[in-house]
């Protein structure tokens, strides 16, 4: 019980191809059938037990099948809310008295369980509830979340093991608390693995946890939590609410046990919420500690030097790959003329020939379908607002949403390097294209640097060595996640830790030991073997 053990070496999940004809996509298949008819009570889990929330039922659908409803949940009211705070204070106790290698074997239990048997649950449910292609829900909802379980774990005990210095007579140490009170896990739509890691991380590190899914996420949270409670997670550890968070905000943000935020999403909640946090500063026990991972405009400039070939991939994959919804999309391009001339014919064509459908009937499909009917009207304002502007070139783009919400590759080519097109989030499959003359390459990097408030991940595209170490250098601050020769998405736990700065988020790291430092605080002991017995200094004579 007292041993201080090694915990096993992480290495990344390996990703499975779902060939035709493979046994995971046998199994996958026959998960994704039978989840699509469950019509399940997508519920609230408090102190261990389901039940319903308090306020209006929220259907939760399949975005390219709008018509065929995965489950029911209900918004969480101001009760369910305070319910959940006092389960999380009742489970804090015993669980942060817990070793840490009786917390970790839960959490590494949910990463075998996940590698395994839950495996095809976890990414049928994302594959139905967000319209992930099957390779988009395999490097999210298994391998991803696999990853930060396994990583954290392992980052959790070097920290433990990060210990001061002691002097003769002395002995120093240092004692890695979990927060007082309850972390507030918010979490999006669009990663599985980004929210089953906001309420673990936390809780791995000892903490107790609110955790509020979205309601377009909430079919495969429901699983999530499932899983957990199956490797061994006790009731009241990580209380799941759901809802739009409206009655979240309320309760749990004039709280006087808030100890932490952990948030993924738009910049515009993270930023309500700081606001909120602000306006109660002095009725909280102590400072929150305020985690946001946010929005962003993701680049990718390309050098005169640039492969076409590359920078192509690098733009269908990273623009068009889960409907364009990763907070990493590439969604500004700065082209050169000498460049352009030579893709833009192809890269348009292959654009067009990416299969656009319901990725649960059609496993080979390349993208499915926007998550509901406020991305989708949100992507439409946009291309209509392009189709009627006469500085901006619709090279291809469409919107249907009879049966799903399907917004197909866009691509907007403008002269005007300031529009909207560069400087907005719209989260969408909508790639904003600007083709600038070769020589004008040193004026385009200055005022691509700075011309969206984000700074979250960007990638160049370039041959000529010098010109990848000055862009390097210039775009130091313009993102959190900077790639060389690849495309801007894509991070993997442990080789590219992922945030980004500026309007971005606190970059404090998913899936590192610096995120999990938030959760923590420590406490340095000192303990002399020999204290002095005498006031005096040699000074005083
Ligand atoms: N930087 C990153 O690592 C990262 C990763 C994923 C997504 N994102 C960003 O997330 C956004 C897309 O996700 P989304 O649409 O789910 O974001 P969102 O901000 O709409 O919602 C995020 C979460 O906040 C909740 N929420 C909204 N208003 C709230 C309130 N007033 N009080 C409490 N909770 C509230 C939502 O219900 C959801 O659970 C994009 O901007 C994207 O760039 C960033
Ligand atoms: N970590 C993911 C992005 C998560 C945000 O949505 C990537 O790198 O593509």
């Amino acid at each position: 019980m007292d041993a201080i053990s090694n915990v096993p070496a992480p290495a990344n999940e390996r990703v499975l191809g779902y060939a035709p004809g493979s046994a995971e996509r046998a199994a996958l298949e026959s998960r994704i059938k039978e989840l699509s008819g469950a019509s399940l009570d997508l519920t609230m889990t408090i102190g261990g037990e389901q039940r319903p929330g308090g306020g209006k039922p929220i259907d939760v659908v399949q975005p390219h099948n709008k018509a065929a409803v995965l489950g029911r949940t209900r918004e969480a009211g101001a009760q369910d809310v305070r319910a959940a705070i006092d389960s999380a204070l009742a489970a804090a106790p015993a669980w942060r008295a817990l070793p840490f290698d009786e917390r970790a074997a839960i959490f590494l239990k949910a990463a075998d369980l996940l590698s395994g048997p839950w495996r095809a649950t976890l990414n049928a449910a994302t594959v139905l509830g967000q319209s992930k292609s099957v390779q988009q829900a395999e490097i999210d909802a298994a391998c991803e979340l696999i990853d930060f379980l396994r990583f954290n774990v392992a980052y959790a005990r070097q920290i433990y093991a990060d210990q001061p210095i002691s002097s003769p007579g002395v002995w120093n140490r240092m004692e890695y608390r979990p927060l007082e009170g309850f972390v507030l896990a918010i979490t999006p739509f669009n990663f599985t693995a980004i929210a089953g890691n906001l309420p673990t991380s936390a809780a791995l590190m000892g903490n107790v946890v609110v955790w509020k899914p979205s309601p377009t996420q909430q079919f495969a949270a429901h699983f999530t939590m499932r899983l957990l409670e199956e490797a061994g997670l006790p009731p009241g550890v990580i209380n799941l609410v759901t809802g739009y968070g409206e009655a979240v905000s309320e309760v749990a943000l004039t709280h006087p046990d808030l100890a932490g935020i952990h948030f993924t999403g738009s910049t515009a909640t993270f930023q309500h919420l700081w606001r909120t946090v602000g306006e109660n500063i002095a009725s909280y026990r102590g400072y929150p500690r305020l985690v946001g991972e946010t929005g962003g405009k993701d680049f990718v400039l390309a050098h005169p030097s640039a492969d076409p070939a590359v920078l192509s991939t690098a733009l269908i994959r990273g623009a068009f790959e889960y409907q364009g919804q990763k907070c990493s999309a590439a969604s500004r391009a700065y082209v050169p003329r000498s460049v352009w001339d030579r893709m833009r014919d192809d890269f348009v064509a292959v654009a067009e020939s990416l299969t656009v459908g319901d990725v649960a009937s059609d496993l080979s499909a390349f993208m499915g379908a926007v998550i509901d009917e406020r991305a989708f009207a949100k992507h439409k304002a946009a291309i209509d607002r392009a189709r009627s502007a006469s500085h901006i070139d619709v090279l291809t783009g469409s919107y249907d949403d009879s049966t799903g919400y399907f917004v197909k590759p866009t691509i907007l080519e403008s002269a005007d390097p300031t529009d909207e097109i560069f400087v907005k989030e719209y989260f969408g499959p909508i790639l904003g294209v600007h083709v600038y003359d070769d020589a004008d390459f040193d004026a385009v990097l200055t005022q691509m640097e700075g011309i969206s408030p984000y700074a979250l991940t960007g990638a160049f595209i370039a041959q000529d060595r010098y010109a990848i170490a000055a862009a390097s250098e210039k775009l130091r601050f313009a993102a959190g996640n900077f790639y060389v020769n690849d495309k801007p998405t894509g991070a993997v736990v442990g080789q590219q830790p992922f945030g980004g700065a500026r309007a971005s988020g606190t970059n404090d790291k998913a899936g590192s030991m610096y995120n999990l430092v938030r959760w923590v605080s420590a406490r340095a002991v000192k303990e002399s073997f020999t204290p002095p017995t005498d006031h005096r200094y040699p000074h005083m004579g």
